[in-house]
C-alpha cells in the first residue's frame, strides 16, 4: 500500500503521523510511504533520516493526498486538509468529531473511509491509541497547572508542594483514567495534597490501592464535587465518555464560587471539554481567566512535547498501521473488532454510536460497513 505523512498543521503541533522507524517498518513488509518535506522536524528527524528509512520525500500536502492510499497523521485533520481528502482514501488519525460539526460533516462529504484512533479498544477495555497521549497530557497538566497557578501568570501565587511549614496546594482531579491517575503521580509526586474523583468504583479501587494516603479518592456526586471544587486550587478535567462529548461537570455558578486565581486545567477539551466555561485554547496562547479562575484549554497538549510524545504514539499505532496496509481496511477490521470500533465515518455515513447520538446523525452499523 502507499502511505503518505502529511505535515501536521494545527497550531505549534510538531507532532507527526510516522517516525521514521516506523516508515522503515512499513517498508520492510512491503509498503511505500511518501513523507511531506519537513514533516519530522519537529522531534528531530530530517528528510535524509526518512530517505535513509526508504521514504520518498514530496514537497506540498497536495502530493500526499493526491497520490496516498492511507494517510496516517495525528490530529483530526484541519479544513484544508479534509478539502484534499477523496472518495474511498483511508485515513487514520485522532478525529474527536463529538464536539466537532463541521469537520464531522465534511468527513461525511469528502466520501473517506475514516479511523479515529481515540475508539480503537482492546481487550482489557481501554483505549490502547488514546492512552500514551493520555499518558503525555496527565502528566503535562501539572506542569501546566504548576505555570498557571504563578501570580504571574493570574493564579493563586501557590507552589504546588508548599515548602515546610506551609501547607502545599489542593489538587483535584476529576476522572480517574489514565489521564487523572498519570496527573496524579505527578501531583503527589511534587507533594500536594491531591484528590481523585471518578464514577467507577473499580477505578477508585485501583487508584486507592495504587496511592494508599498519598491521595484521596471520590465517588462522582454532585456535592462530592462541590465540596471538592470549594477547597481547589487546581483542578485537572479528565473524564471521558468514549467517543461523546465531555459531559459538563462543572458549571459556570460553580467557576464563580471558586477563589480567585483557581487554576482549571481541562485536558478533556478535545471533546469538548468538562468545564462550561471552557473553550479550545492553542500552546501560542493557552490561557484565559473567566471570573478571575484561570483556565487551561490546549486541545493538543502532547504536540508541546513532539518528541516524546510522537515515539510514544508509534509504539501504540504501528501495529494498527501495518494491519492496515498489509490487509486493507475491510478486512483488517473483519479480523479485529477492536480496530472496527475506530471506524467512526464510512461513504458518507457516521459509524460510531456516540459520535452519531452527539450530533444527530443516523448511526450506521460497523459491521455492515465490513459485509
Ligand atoms: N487535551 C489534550 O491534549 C488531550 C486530551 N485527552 C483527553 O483526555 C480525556 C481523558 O482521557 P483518558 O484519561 O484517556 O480517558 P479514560 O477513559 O482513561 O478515563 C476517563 C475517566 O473518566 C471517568 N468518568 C466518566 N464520567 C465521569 C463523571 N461524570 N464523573 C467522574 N468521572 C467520570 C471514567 O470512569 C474514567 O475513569 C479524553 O477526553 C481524552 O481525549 C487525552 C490526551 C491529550
Ligand atoms: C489525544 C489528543 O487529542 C492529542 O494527542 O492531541
Ligand atoms: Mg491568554
Amino acid at each position: 500500500m502507499l502511505i503518505g505523512v502529511p505535515k501536521e498543521i494545527k497550531n505549534h503541533e510538531y507532532r507527526v503521523g510516522m517516525t521514521p522507524e516506523s516508515v522503515s517498518e512499513a517498508i520492510h513488509h512491503g509498503h511505500s510511504v511518501i513523507i511531506e518535506r519537513s514533516a519530522g522536524l519537529g522531534i528531530g528527524a530530517s528528510d535524509e533520516h526518512y530517505q535513509n528509512a526508504g521514504a520518498e520525500i514530496v514537497d506540498t500536502a497536495d502530493d500526499v493526498f493526491d497520490r496516498a492510499e492511507m494517510i496516517v497523521k495525528v490530529k483530526e485533520p484541519q479544513a484544508s486538509e479534509r478539502a484534499r481528502l477523496r472518495e474511498g482514501q483511508l485515513l487514520f488519525t485522532y478525529l474527536h468529531l463529538a464536539p466537532d460539526p463541521s469537520q464531522t460533516k465534511d468527513l461525511i462529504d469528502s466520501g473517506a473511509t475514516c479511523i479515529a484512533y481515540e475508539t480503537i479498544t482492546d481487550p482489557h477495555g481501554t483505549l490502547p491509541l488514546l492512552k500514551p497521549m493520555s499518558q503525555v497530557a496527565g502528566r503535562m497538566s501539572i506542569q501546566a497547572g504548576a505555570t498557571a497557578l504563578e501570580k504571574s501568570h493570574q493564579g493563586k501565587g501557590l507552589l504546588l508542594g508548599g515548602v515546610p511549614g506551609v501547607t502545599p496546594a489542593n489538587v483535584v482531579i476529576l476522572g480517574g483514567g489514565v489521564v487523572g491517575f498519570n496527573a496524579a503521580q505527578m501531583a503527589v509526586g511534587l507533594q500536594a495534597n491531591v484528590t481523585i474523583i471518578d464514577k467507577n468504583p473499580a477505578v477508585l479501587e485501583s487508584l486507592s490501592h495504587y496511592f494508599g494516603s498519598k491521595a484521596k479518592t471520590l465517588y462522582s456526586t454532585q456535592s462530592a464535587l462541590h465540596e471538592a471544587v470549594l477547597a481547589a486550587d487546581l483542578i485537572i478535567g479528565a473524564v471521558l465518555i468514549p467517543g461523546a462529548a465531555a459531559p459538563k461537570l462543572i458549571s459556570q455558578a460553580m467557576v464563580q464560587t471558586m477563589e480567585a486565581g483557581t487554576v482549571l486545567v481541562d485536558v478533556a477539551i478535545d471533546q469538548g471539554g468538562c468545564f462550561e466555561t471552557s473553550k479550545a485554547t492553542t500552546h501560542a496562547d493557552p490561557t484565559y481567566v473567566v471570573d478571575e479562575v484561570v483556565h487551561y484549554c490546549v486541545a493538543n497538549m502532547p504536540g508541546g512535547v513532539a518528541k516524546t510524545s510522537t515515539y510514544a504514539l508509534n509504539n501504540a499505532t504501528l501495529p494498527f498501521i501495518l494491519k492496515l496496509a498489509n490487509h486493507g481496511w475491510k478486512k483488517a477490521c473483519q479480523q479485529d473488532s477492536h480496530l472496527l470500533n475506530g471506524l467512526n465515518v464510512w461513504q458518507g455515513k457516521i459509524t460510531n454510536q456516540p459520535v452519531a447520538e452527539s450530533l444527530g446523525y443516523a448511526f450506521f452499523p460497523p459491521s455492515k460497513a465490513i459485509q
